[in-house]
């Protein structure tokens, strides 16, 4: 056990090991018990699953509630939790296996506090469903970053936005110099978790070093996920479109503007390049977050927002951060055949910002040629400030304000025409939404093909973030909205029934942040969009980013 010296320094100077004893029996979750500092602030409760008393992680309750700070926006305050959560409602009996979320859960170090929402150490939540019951749990990802910020005390690796601070010229120079290696940048893998064909799970960011293997059921870090090509690079899309058949994934080129599109097969660690897209406007590449796929095609977007690499040099944020945001570069669409790698169009589009691609696929005529692809994404009216908007002080500034810009569904036609310009529309009237538009998640059976439903955070103003949980329906041009007054739900993940024909037969899947500091895990239904289970955590949870399904074997 920790002694109470250490304890009263709080997580970061105690070994994972001395702070829990935990066992899991099925569902007769055992001990869950923290061994940390024992702060007023911490709640109690007894375990659901064994009646033994456990004590918690929750949020400083005094920051939370009177809009200051909101918990969406706290630090989870242990390292990990698990235990079994009183359902209310009706889990489907067929709903059997692990949603995880992974996300930027700890955003300070001792007393410094980081700057932006995307600086936060990973923390991965999941949730078990067997029989209609559901064990959650949390724990933080043992990144090197994480790591070296908890033994030393101080940020020791290169974030989205923060810098370490050197001592001395000489260390600010060698600084620089590993930055060209790759060594000072972090591998705190806080966006993104997929489950690759062959059953390994893995975490995600942009850079690559921040692959990391972990175990959906333990939520034990495994180990880094080594690529074992000779690609180099050193970062790449946050958004790999994984399959069971394959990994594909964009590399940009900052030496050499352009992306190297990439395969990797279930059972490999070896990306073999598939073709390669050379930019046609700016000094960088265009910031590729995410990309989508079509089911031939590989669709390249070239966005005026680019990396920068005199930004990537500097230690003091600039307002976009290690981008810049390029008019006159304007924007661009690419198709490549993905068994050819050939580009089979690119296209001049319409100015564009957009974190997160939803769908794409081919039009195709009555003789069934491909006449043009349509590819979605979240799109924010070509306006960068949604960055700062993520500034972990504007976000817990909300006091009523309606300032979270305008989003929409952005929907491109790309034609295959040989035409120079394709176009950028809105999918349905963004008013259906809030015109607030991101995080989105479709049925997976239809990536690459023609759908109608598309599940993402809408906004119900006025509001300082995406607030809503919305399903869109392209089809008809409406959208569903749940809401739940000063909540901040996350990434809403569809999960589809096994056996269903429907696209929207299945389950949606979301984790709620409440204004009172609490929190929750919400089923909705795919298709009435109705609530069917809520599930009480016994303590608030941060803000997550994107999540995966991991199906009972
Ligand atoms: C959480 C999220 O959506 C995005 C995270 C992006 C990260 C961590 C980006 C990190 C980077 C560096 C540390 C230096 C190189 C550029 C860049 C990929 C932006
Ligand atoms: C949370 C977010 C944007 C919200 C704005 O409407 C973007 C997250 C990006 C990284 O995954
Ligand atoms: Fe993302």
């Amino acid at each position: 056990m920790a002694s109470l010296a250490s304890a009263a320094r709080g997580c970061y100077n105690m070994p994972v090991s001395d702070k829990y004893e935990h066992k899991r029996q099925g569902f007769s979750l055992s001990k869950v018990i923290f061994a940390g500092k024992r702060d007023p602030r911490d709640s109690v409760i007894t375990n659901v699953a064994t009646k033994m008393p456990s004590i918690v992680p929750s949020p400083e309750k005094d920051d939370v509630g009177a809009g200051r700070n909101h918990v969406a926006w706290t630090s989870v305050r242990q390292e990990r939790w698990e235990g079994e959560l009183l359902v209310q409602g009706e889990i489907p009996l067929w709903l059997k296996g692990t949603y995880l979320r992974n996300g930027p859960g700890l955003w300070h170090i001792g007393d410094y506090n980081f700057r932006h929402l995307f600086d936060g150490y990973a923390t991965l939540v999941k949730l078990y469903f067997e029989n209609g019951r559901l064990v959650a749990g949390h724990r933080q990802i043992e990144s090197e970053a994480y790591k070296a910020a908890k033994k030393n005390n101080k940020l020791c690796f290169r974030e989205f936005s923060e810098v370490p601070k050197q001592e001395n010229f000489l260390a600010y120079i060698g600084e620089i110099a590993n930055l060209f290696s790759g060594a000072s940048l972090t591998d705190n893998a806080n966006t993104g978790v997929v489950k690759l064909g062959d059953g390994r799970v893995v975490c995600l960011t942009e850079t690559q070093k921040g692959s990391i293997i972990i175990d959906p059921e333990t939520l034990d870090t495994l180990g880094k996920f080594e690529y074992s090509d000779s690609l180099g690079g050193l970062i790449h899309s946050a958004h790999p479109i994984v399959t069971d058949n394959e990994f594909l994934t964009l590399l940009p080129d900052l030496l050499k503007p352009g992306y190297l599109v990439v395969r990797m097969e279930p059972g490999s660690n070896e990306r073999k390049v598939i073709g390669r897209v050379d930019c046609r406007g700016g000094p960088a590449p265009g910031w590729v977050h995410s990309f989508p796929v079509t089911e031939n095609y590989v669709i390249v977007p070239e966005m005026p927002l680019r990396y920068c690499a005199k930004n990537l040099l500097k230690a003091e944020p600039t307002p976009l951060y290690k981008f810049e945001w390029h008019p006159h570069s304007k924007g661009f669409m690419h198709v490549m055949c993905k068994a050819s790698g050939k580009i089979v169009a690119s296209v001049e589009v319409p100015l564009y910002v957009t974190f997160h691609f939803i769908n794409a696929y081919e039009e195709r005529d009555e003789e069934g040629r491909v006449t043009s692809i349509i590819a979605d994404c979240c799109e924010h009216n070509a306006d960068t400030t949604i960055l700062e908007k993520l500034r972990l002080q504007n976000l817990r500034a909300f006091m009523g304000m309606d300032v979270l810009p305008d989003a929409k569904v952005g929907r491109f036609i790309i034609p295959l025409d040989g035409s120079p310009c394709g176009k950028l529309e809105a999918a349905l009237d963004p008013d259906e939404h809030g015109r607030g538009m991101d995080m989105c998640s479709i049925n997976p059976a239809y990536l690459g093909k023609k759908y109608r439903y598309a599940y993402a955070c809408g906004a119900q103003r006025p509001c300082n973030f995406p607030n809503t949980l919305t399903k869109i329906d392209l089809v008809e041009k409406k959208a569903k909205n749940w809401y739940d007054e000063g909540a901040v739900p996350s990434e809403p993940l569809f999960v589809a029934r096994p056996g269903a024909t429907e696209e929207d037969d299945g389950v949606v899947i979301s984790m709620i942040s409440e204004k009172n500091g609490d929190g929750y895990a919400l089923l909705l239904d795919g298709s009435t969009f109705e609530e069917i289970a809520r599930a009480k955590f016994p303590y608030g949870l941060p803000y997550g980013l994107h999540g995966c399904w991991v199906p009972k074997k």
